[in-house]
């Protein structure tokens, strides 16, 4: 892990794919700009199409300098770039591929290590990693890790199966399962933010804290996924993973040290204490939504059922919102409360953190309701903290008015936040898991959410389409925290 200019070939299966061209090229075009990695590095793309290595090059080149708005690009950096055309189903292609990377590894002293991608479809994942394994791929003087990208699986069922193919040919320690959240700045800085000051920790816990908000709101619909989307939904799509990893960050306890297996251990007793939401209680503790037409920022959308490839009486959904209760000792009777959808108002993801009232309410006639103290942790677009507080208001006796601290990261110059597929894979590179999901942590999050998935299939939503694109969601959502007292905070960038 202390290598900061790792050594290694990156084996992307799907180079010819959306996420390679969008996500992966540039994130190692960054890293390579960066200097984060040194000469000793080749990328070899595997996919069906046919290329040579020039016109692959010529085509990595064109998606970075579409993606990073750069003329590019040192040609040094490109010629590091290789194309092998393989159907993953076909043995015998395997064989070259070995002979491939052998070549590039005498090419750039690389000493033996390789990451394979799987940026494919998830039905792919056992067929790759068993001919890795039988055509002697992963048999190198180096070491070996495969990236996995979501979903990893449909429910606990499908992903025990996945992991149990998988798991032949990788040990849980080479395997890296791809969350992009836990790339993102913000989202690694709940950590910090909790455990490095000295202010929070001592109220964490459910005698300081009202509920805990999380929303993560698109403004984007399904585009070109249908396909994918209208099997999925957002329940598997953001809440098994993104939405899930992000309350184990915010309620585990103080890991012992701060390494992969001290953090993921304590994410993992997190979701394990997430109380069961039984089939007969999915209605009292989770919305699903689905978007019909409306305007998003000015422009008329079409509603989900026309979208491409989408089935016109999909029962799917766009939206949810839900209630989760933690049983432990820290976190008995408080809320989190989460949502996530696409087509709404903005694209945001907010975290916010609702203290509990002053014991006595001092300055407020009784009539005027007390400003609670908020923690807003700002994940995207805008990446900060702001603390809601009340102070005196100037000039008047004793009068009290609300007031904000806030720091925004990404308002200063001269801090760009990397993206996360650039901090993900070079923490691959490096073998830094920590920020990747542990099997235990996947097996848990399904757990959860098998019971609420298979209620909603068996049971058509008769109100789809219930929210208008361009809105925040359906009004049951606002429902489920008015039952309790609370209402959602707004996503304003001035929260
Ligand atoms: N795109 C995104 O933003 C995100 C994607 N993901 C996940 O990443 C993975 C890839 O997604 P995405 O890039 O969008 O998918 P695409 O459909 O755009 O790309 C699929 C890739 O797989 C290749 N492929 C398909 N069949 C075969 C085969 N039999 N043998 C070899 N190669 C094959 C295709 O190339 P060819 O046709 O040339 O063979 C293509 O390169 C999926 O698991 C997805 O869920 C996760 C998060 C976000
Ligand atoms: O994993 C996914 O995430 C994106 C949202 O990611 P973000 O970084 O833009 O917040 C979502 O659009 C997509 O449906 C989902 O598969």
């Amino acid at each position: 892990m202390t290598d900061v200019q790792p050594k290694a070939t990156i084996v992307i299966f799907g180079a010819t794919g959306d996420l390679a061209k969008r996500k992966l090229f540039p994130s190692i075009y960054k890293l390579y700009q960066k200097g984060k990695l040194s000469e000793q590095f080749a990328v070899v793309g595997v996919a069906r199409r046919p290329h040579t290595d020039e016109s692959f090059r010529h085509y990595v080149k064109e998606t970075i300098e579409e993606a990073t708005k750069q003329e590019l690009i040192d040609d040094t950096f490109i010629s590091h770039f290789y194309y092998h055309s393989l159907d993953a189903t076909n043995t015998q292609s395997y064989e070259q591929l070995n002979e491939l990377l052998t070549h590039v590894e005498e090419q750039f002293h690389i000493p033996g290590n390789r990451i394979f991608y799987l940026a494919m479809a998830p039905e792919f994942f056992g067929t790759i990693t068993s001919h890795l394994k039988s055509e002697g791929l992963t048999t190198t003087n180096g070491w070996t890790r495969l990236v996995i990208e979501k979903p990893f699986g449909h429910d606990l069922q499908s992903a025990k199966k996945l992991n149990e193919e998988i798991r032949q040919s990788f040990s849980e320690e080479q395997i890296f399962r791809i969350d992009h959240y836990l790339g993102k700045e913000m989202v690694q800085n709940i950590e910090v933010i909790r455990f490095a000051n000295a202010i929070f920790e001592p109220l964490w816990n459910n005698r300081f804290i009202a509920n805990i908000q999380i929303t993560s709101s698109e403004t984007l619909g399904v585009e070109d996924r249908g396909r994918y989307y209208d099997h999925s939904g957002a329940l598997r799509d953001m809440v098994q993973n993104h939405m899930l990893q992000m309350v184990a960050l915010l309620a585990m306890e103080p890991p012992i040290k701060l390494t992969t297996d001290d953090i993921r251990n304590e994410k993992v007793k997190v979701l394990r204490a997430l109380r069961p939401v039984t089939h007969d209680e999915v209605d009292q503790y989770f919305v699903r939504g689905q978007y019909g037409s409306g305007i998003v920022r000015g422009q008329k959308v079409i509603g989900y059922r026309e979208e491409h490839n989408v089935d016109p009486t999909s029962n799917t959904e766009t939206f949810v919102a839900g209630k989760l209760l933690i049983d432990n000792f820290r976190w008995a009777g408080v809320p989190f409360y989460i949502r996530t959808g696409k087509r709404m108002t903005e694209k945001s993801t907010k975290i916010v953190v609702q203290f509990k009232d002053v014991p006595m309410n001092l300055y407020y006639g009784t009539s005027e309701h007390v400003h609670p103290n908020l923690l807003v942790i700002h994940i995207q677009p805008d990446e900060g903290i702001t603390l809601h507080l009340n102070a005196k208001k100037s000039g008047e006796n004793m009068k009290t008015t609300p007031i904000k601290l806030d720091y925004c990261y990404n308002c200063i110059d001269g801090i760009n936040t990397p993206e996360a597929y650039e901090k993900l894979l070079y923490d691959c590179m490096r073998g830094d898991a920590t920020n990747f999901t542990h099997w235990d942590e996947v097996a848990a999050s399904w757990s959860f959410v098998d019971p609420i998935s298979e209620v909603w299939a068996n049971t058509e939503a008769t109100d789809f389409p219930n929210y208008e694109a361009g809105s925040m969601g359906p009004k049951k959502a606002d429902e489920l925290l008015q039952k309790d007292g609370f209402h959602w905070w707004p996503l304003s960038p001035n929260m």
